[in-house]
């Protein structure tokens, strides 16, 4: 990255909660307007991999694992992420349940649902290119790892709204693998995912997907997104008042139906298509898949019923994987902790006699435990110890071999002195 030298470091706004966005009834069902003419077919653009670091308070598990539901958007670019975001938020409304929902495009421009919490308050992404000297899409990148570098705090928040909300949505760049496949979209999916039930949306635009090519493209993506997010996911085919949905649902559950689709196309990758929908066999039969319209609102019934199940399965299968994640990062911090312990002693240790500061030197008067600073069971210091130790008996055994060689070189200059035209035999 071409970082300019004297702005190598950008600063970042606070996380800000904006308690005041609430769905208003603009959001409802009648209101959500797309336009048919204005849909263009998918795309993706590059973007480069970056690193984020986060702190790791996430993984402070107050024990509570009712929700809310986070559901995070995820799709190529113009399938319907923001739409069919809209289009759930008037869907809530409805019910009585409205989301609390968090933007994580920093690029988007004014999103038509009322927004919380908001990228764009926190990293402004125009500077991020100017300081950066960066393109839209890595501009993106860094401003999400940027905001990942706090997101510790939007999982306090989400925490707070357990009561209030039972549902966050989570709207994402349209540049799917931004979030994907960046460490900062691994941060934000883990946190989340550990804390509360997650549920991944793959939202897919059914127009492009008439063509099996795409159609197959489509689901292969989506089968990676399975297996790096190790979240469940739902295949949500968006647009379905533009086009008959038929062929796509008997795609999905029929091979032989997606197969003489791709032979009539005569396509010279059609024999590789059909080797990845076969392939793919297994993975259909293990994803929730639904079909709806941002636009008229179709298919919502399907969509929530489909949350609920991958909200069980996430309970059964993903949580006790997240609770080992999240086990092995503690004990690894703990083992950094104990490590800085260690050294904190020996640096006090070497600075003075601290065992002399305690109220009842070398013990606590409360437990009766031991505090001295020497003796403890640590391994680390015991390693550390032994290497000063060596390095003592090292220093010690050198010092004998210079006074040796200093004798010597005296007792030279003295026999020099006295017009002794012997050498020294040997020189140390
Ligand atoms: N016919 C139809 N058009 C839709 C539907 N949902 C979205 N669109 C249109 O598809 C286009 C893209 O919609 P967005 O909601 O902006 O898609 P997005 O995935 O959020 O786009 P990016 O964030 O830019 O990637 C817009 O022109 C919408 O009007 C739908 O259900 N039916």
């Amino acid at each position: 990255m071409d970082v300019k030298p004297e702005q190598e470091k950008m600063d970042i706004g606070e996380i800000v909660e904006n308690v005041d966005a609430k769905p208003t009834g603009t959001e409802s069902p009648e209101n959500v307007k797309v336009k048919v003419e204005d849909t263009p077919g998918s795309n993706t653009s590059g973007a480069s991999a970056a690193t984020a670091s986060s702190s790791e308070e996430w993984m402070e598990d107050d024990g509570d694992h009712n929700g809310p539901i986070v559901i995070i958007m995820v799709g190529m670019a113009a399938s319907g992420k923001t739409s069919l975001t809209q289009r759930i938020t008037s869907e809530l409304m409805r019910r009585g349940t409205p989301p609390y929902i968090i933007n994580l495009d920093p690029a988007c421009l004014d999103p038509p649902y009322p927004v919380n919490i908001d990228i764009r308050d926190v990293v402004k992404y125009k500077k991020v290119m100017e300081v950066y000297n960066l393109g839209p899409n890595g501009a993106i990148v860094t401003s999400l790892n940027l905001f990942s570098t706090k997101f510790d705090e939007v999982i306090n928040i989400i925490k707070q709204k357990r009561k209030t909300h039972q549902y966050v949505l989570i709207d994402t760049p349209g540049q799917i693998e931004v979030f994907m496949w960046s460490a900062s979209g691994s941060i934000i999916t883990e946190s989340l995912a550990a804390l509360f039930p997650t549920v991944m949306i793959y939202v897919t635009d059914l127009i492009s997907n008439v063509n099996p090519i795409t159609f197959i493209s489509n689901m292969t993506y989506a089968c990676s997104m399975l297996y790096k997010s190790k979240l469940p996911l739902i295949v949500t085919l968006n647009k379905c008042d533009a086009i008959d949905p038929t062929f796509a649902k008997e795609w999905i559950t029929d091979f032989d139906a997606f197969d003489s689709a791709l032979q009539s196309r005569e396509e010279y990758t059609s024999n590789l298509a059909s080797s990845l929908a076969l392939g793919l066999e297994e993975f259909y039969n293990k994803i929730e898949h639904v079909v709806v319209s941002a636009y008229d609102g179709f298919g919502m019934d399907d969509f929530f019923n489909a949350v609920q199940k991958s909200v069980k399965e996430y309970e059964t299968v993903f949580r006790p994987m997240y609770e080992k994640l999240i086990q092995e990062k503690k004990e690894k911090s703990l083992k950094k902790q104990k490590q800085q312990l260690g050294k904190l002693k020996k640096d006090l240790r070497a600075d003075g006699d601290a065992d002399s500061c305690f109220v009842v030197p070398g013990r606590d008067a409360g437990t009766g435990m031991t505090l001295r600073l020497d003796n403890e069971d640590d391994s680390s210091t015991d390693d550390e110890d032994a290497n000063v130790k060596e390095e003592n008996e090292e220093e010690s055994f050198s010092q004998v071999l210079n006074k040796e060689a200093n004798r010597r070189s005296e007792k030279y200059s003295d026999d020099q002195g006295q017009g002794s035209s012997g050498a020294p035999s040997s020189k140390t």
